[in-house]
């Protein structure tokens, strides 16, 4: 690439690379709640697992009330009743009716339910006075689910309805990989932790919040460390002491061209990658394996904007391989940009924007300015408008790609 740039696909590629999904395991079943499924699920019962009833009122034979009318009703003894759970009724006589409730067996020789509502609700006798069809208000076994159905594809992300389900088979448990631990240091002497006071020159870490949010929000464990200064030594200490409880580390911080950059200045001895990559804002990267267990470590840029594109653009699809989970990458959408916006040559620009429909579809108004310090304009957005790398200009009316931050993939 120009200006000895490596282009966002080469450095995500060696990101991903590097990086091999956690080992899969049982996991209860409310653990696994977006998480992706590690196994084919089949179902090894039917559901409904017998014919049961779907309403209130008393299981008969159809044809002993079909003649049933308001001005001619049928009467039939009740000899017995079933609630649900409660089955040691399980076969009755033609010319009888048994009460029964919503969920319980039906019992054999029984081929209908009549609601309460056509009846008189009676206990030793029971007046019908509308019959129902046949097979009215009975659940059959394996309606819903066959015996051997595949109910989860391995990589399914999975949600409510699908815990549910499982739940419903007698799955307690589901192979899934662990939620990654993701450790996050920011660096800089400059910072304080908010809730503390500020100096003049001295500025809130904003960043480890933005990172760890982000990192929680993409299913990880996020483990936000303290505030660490610009000292190698100190920096070093910390990471190493943070180790043995990370799938993988990030720092925001100390990888440009200052003299106070103390990541790149600390871990270039251990073999990782620093450079520039195309791409703005964001340029400033770094990637690397560091420690016994070769534990990755993304080391972000400082600046606010830059450190947040840069974890959407390389960490969060590194999160997801470790998750198992497809695609990688949060997808693009197409929209309308409603103003014009300039972009450098030879970088991806990521520009802050919001996204919305209206009568002529999705658009995408642009936010802010380009400015990478702009948190402010970064939480007015909810997308990222994505100029390519050999485009300088995008005018209002054109189509764009567009990544909509907020959105569940
Ligand atoms: N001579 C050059 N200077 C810079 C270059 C360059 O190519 N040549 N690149 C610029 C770009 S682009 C970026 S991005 C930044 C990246 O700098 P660092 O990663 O070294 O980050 P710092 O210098 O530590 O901080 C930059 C900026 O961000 C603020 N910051 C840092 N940490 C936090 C935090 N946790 N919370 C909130 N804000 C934070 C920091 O105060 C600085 O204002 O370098 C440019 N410079
Ligand atoms: O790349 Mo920096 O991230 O442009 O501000």
């Amino acid at each position: 690439m120009a200006d000895g740039l490596t282009s966002v696909e080469a450095h995500l590629e060696r990101i991903l690379a590097a990086i091999e999904p956690l080992p899969d395991f049982p996991q209860p079943l409310m653990e696994t709640l977006g998480l992706a499924a590690a196994e084919d699920v089949r179902s090894p019962i039917a559901l409904p697992s017998f014919d049961n009833s779907g309403m209130d009122g008393y299981a008969v034979c159809q044809s002993d009330v079909a003649a049933a009318t308001e001005d001619a009703p049928v009467h039939l003894p009740v000899v017995g009743e079933i609630g649900a759970g409660q089955a040691q009724l399980l076969a009755m006589s033609p010319g009888t009716a048994v009460k029964i409730m919503t969920g319980a067996p039906v019992p054999q020789g029984a081929d209908s339910v009549v609601p309460y509502e056509w009846t008189d609700r009676g206990v030793a006798q029971v007046r019908i006075s509308r019959a129902p069809e046949v097979g009215q208000h009975v659940r059959l076994a394996g309606e819903d689910v066959e015996e051997g159905d595949l109910l989860v594809e391995h990589g399914t992300v999975l949600g409510p309805r699908h815990l549910g389900l499982l739940a419903s088979i007698g799955r307690a448990a589901i192979r899934s990989r662990p939620r990654p631990r993701v450790v996050i240091l920011s660096t800089g002497s400059e910072l304080r932790e908010p809730g503390t006071p500020l100096g003049h020159d001295s500025i809130y870490d904003g960043n480890s919040f933005l990172l760890a949010a982000s990192a929680r929000r993409a299913g990880a464990i996020a483990y936000r460390v303290g505030i660490v200064p610009d000292e190698p030594r100190a920096f070093l200490d910390a990471l190493h002491d943070q180790l043995v409880r990370a799938d993988i580390v990030v720092t925001s911080g100390g990888v440009s061209q200052g003299d106070f950059d103390v990541v790149k200045e600390a871990l270039t001895p251990d073999g990782v990658w620093f450079g520039g990559v195309a791409m703005q804002p964001g340029k400033p990267q770094g990637f690397g394996l560091v420690g016994d267990d070769r534990t990755p470590i993304f080391t972000l840029p400082g600046n606010p904007v830059s450190s947040y594109v840069s974890f959407e653009t390389f960490v969060l699809p590194a999160i997801r391989k470790l998750m198992g989970k497809a695609p990688y990458s949060r997808p693009t959408v197409r929209a309308r940009l409603t103003h014009t916006v300039q972009s450098p040559a030879g970088r991806r620009q990521f520009v802050r924007g919001e996204y919305a429909r209206d009568g002529g579809g999705p658009y995408v108004a642009p936010v802010g300015g380009h400015g990478s310090h702009l948190i402010g304009d970064l939480a007015s957005s909810n997308a990222l408008i994505v100029v390519p790398e050999d485009v300088t200009s995008v005018a209002a009316g054109e189509h764009v790609q567009v990544l909509c931050l907020d959105d569940e993939f």
